[in-house]
């Protein structure tokens, strides 16, 4: 795994989340809240021509504030890599919403179910749903074009949703502010080919405005229709599809979602709704107390109790606090405070990771090398000047043993503490007195080392590490996560389900089995780790070609086991495949998915009769 110094001790780096064209997005913890943060990294060597679109995304993202645009909490620049650190949207893509609904059933006696299941899992939303999230969308753009800003990349995979299923606008790299404002044309061609206005299609100068409108239509469209109003795999058809402005209507869509989409999806621009016309269009505010609201953020607030909590930490006065962070400079003073203020809007507690507690994770990070050979669990040497101290690391500690080691690794002395799960307490278990030759040699009488004594120093550093080893495990454990155990699959909660499949299978085993089937059968690469299995379609064979066009894609199936009720036993777990589209075209991921889900279906309906 690749180390980047620029993130060690502020943030605490997880796995990848995403892939783009340019980046690469890892989930991270940002270690003085604790919160989870999304990390986009891109590396320079890489960028070439693409650098004033990532340095374009960055200015953007510092002007923004929208309850429904991913928040920017930090830049850092080093001279290999350029680091965002954003709001972390838990709740996936909205193309999850839009829905894979195969399902994996086993025999039978579960048909009923299954037809239950049908009804639940659909490709496309009601027409309340889709205004619920649209609403949310024109919001975010509305605000995007007051500020002089174009996007000019809407589509579904640039939608997503945070955990409290709240839509937030991603991906600023294809933005434009025209120096003259919104009403100035722009000419860059750019964009998904599929959500590109007639006039970008034909490279003629445009309103950055107008294409987001029409872009807007085709998100809708899909949104109510679960497939494309314009889609052929040549894109010469594709094109002469847009510019025809034809598309089909089918007959479950309303006359008034059909009039909107109508009023989006003009070929020509000057026909086509405006986002003012929009925002109060009948059939957004219908059951809506009026027109799209602006949901204006402004983070750049001054709040007294983020600055006090900030300043305790800090040790400096407020005054002092609030001069550094109203300089805005995205860094580590900006990322701190702008999560406190987003916690605080969230109604949860402000306040930050104590500096006890930090001061025993920055010794955490001092790790220098694990080494397995003393301990059933991974144990880590960290420095502490001439001693190091060795104790193994893990989420789960209800025991740590440390040990005192000199210069050469050699052990001087060693203490057990078990943890009483309930006190949260240490309980000395034993100490085991090492005679270090090295030590004896060094020490003079006078050091007081004995047969039976470590020397003082080394002595100090275990007591004072000794009352931190509780707090550490304090430190250590509550961000556990239902299971961390990759061997294990993973426990979801209840809420916000939407892009887990559900299966009426009891056995994940089984399921990944025949998941790992299917993605072979199917041409599809695939890797394991634990219970998860990451996908990668890169080779095209004709037959893979044939189902998923020319596109590249990777993805990962993750079997998982979904609680029937709150606090359920194993038994009572419903095994669900959790998906998540790390890279490639999202309708390909949705026909992949589909593809595999149903045959490993199929399959586990045959090993069962
Ligand atoms: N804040 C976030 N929270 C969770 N996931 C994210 C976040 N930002 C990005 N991602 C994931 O990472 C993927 C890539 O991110 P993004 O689109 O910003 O990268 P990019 O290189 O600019 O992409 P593109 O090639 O589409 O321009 C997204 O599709 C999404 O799945």
């Amino acid at each position: 795994m690749v180390r980047y110094t620029a993130l060690k001790g502020h943030y605490e780096l997880e796995k990848t989340i995403g892939c783009g064209g340019f980046a690469k997005v890892k989930l991270a913890t940002h270690i003085l809240t604790g919160e989870k943060v999304a990390i986009k990294i891109m590396e320079k060597a890489h960028l070439g021509d693409d650098l004033p679109r990532v340095k374009l995304e960055m200015k953007a993202l510092q002007n923004l504030s929208h309850r429904h645009i991913c928040k920017l909490y930090q830049v850092i620049e080093t001279e290999a890599h350029y680091f965002m650190v954003m709001e972390y949207c838990a709740g996936g893509e909205l193309f999850d919403h839009i829905g894979i609904f195969y399902f994996i059933y086993i025999d039978y006696f579960y048909l009923l179910l299954i037809i239950g299941y049908i009804l639940v899992e659909k490709n496309r939303l009601s027409e309340s749903e889709a205004r619920h999230f649209f609403r949310q969308i024109v919001s975010a753009v509305a605000y995007l074009h007051e500020q002089g800003y174009a996007h000019r990349d809407l589509k579904p995979e640039n939608v997503l949703f945070d955990k409290d299923q709240t839509v937030k606008l991603i991906d600023f790299g294809l933005c434009a502010k025209p120096k003259e404002g919104m009403e100035s044309l722009l000419a860059t061609s750019c964009g998904s080919p599929t959500y590109a206005a007639p006039e970008l299609v034909i490279g003629k100068k445009y309103f950055g405005s107008q294409v987001d409108i029409w872009s807007m239509g085709v998100l809708l469209y899909a949104l109510l229709c679960g497939f494309l109003p314009f889609d052929d795999s040549s894109i010469d058809n594709l094109y002469r599809k847009i510019l025809s402005g034809k598309y089909d209507e089918p007959e479950w869509l309303s006359r008034g979602s059909k009039r909107l989409i109508s009023s989006m999806l003009q070929v020509d621009p000057n026909n086509r709704i405006t986002i003012e016309k929009l925002v109060c269009h009948p059939w957004l505010t219908m059951g809506y107390d009026g027109p799209v609201t602006k949901g204006i953020h402004n983070f750049h607030e001054k709040d007294n109790e983020c600055i006090s909590v900030m300043s305790d930490s800090y040790r400096i006065s407020k005054h002092e606090m609030w001069k550094k962070l109203s300089c805005w400079n995205y860094d580590y003073y900006t990322a701190t405070y702008l999560i406190l203020l987003t916690r605080k809007k969230r109604g949860l507690p402000v306040k930050l990771v104590t500096s006890s507690r930090l001061a025993l994770k920055k010794r955490l990070h001092q790790v220098t090398s694990p080494d397995s050979s003393h301990c059933d669990q991974p144990t880590y040497l960290i420095s502490l000047g001439k001693v190091g101290l060795m104790f193994p690391l893990s989420t789960d500690i209800n025991y740590i043993r440390c040990k005192v080691v000199d210069s050469n690794n050699k052990s001087v002395d060693e203490k057990e503490n078990v943890f009483d799960a309930a006190s949260r307490t240490p309980v000395r278990r034993s100490i085991k007195r090492y005679r270090s030759p090295s030590l004896d040699k060094a020490a003079s009488p006078g050091d007081g080392v004995s047969e039976t004594e470590s020397p003082l120093s080394a002595r100090k550093v275990l007591y004072s590490i000794e009352r931190g080893l509780c707090k550490m495990r304090h430190v250590l454990t509550p961000r556990r996560r239902y299971t961390n155990n990759v061997n294990q699959p993973l426990v979801l909660g209840t809420k916000g389900l939407c892009n887990v499949s559900t299966t009426s299978s009891n056995d994940p085993e089984q399921v990944l089995n025949e998941l790992k089937m299917a993605l072979i059968s199917k041409g599809i690469s695939c890797k394991q780790k634990g219970f998860t299995l990451r996908g990668r379609v890169e080779q095209m064979t004709r037959d893979t070609q044939r189902i998923f066009g020319k596109n590249k894609l990777s993805f990962e199936l993750q079997v998982c086991l979904i609680p029937v009720a709150a606090g359920c036993s194993q038994q009572q777990h419903m095994v669900g495949i959790l998906r998540k589209r790390l890279n490639g075209d999202t309708w390909c991921y949705k026909k992949v998915c589909e593809e595999v889900l149903t045959l490993a279906g199929r399959d586990l309906q045959n090993s069962t009769n």
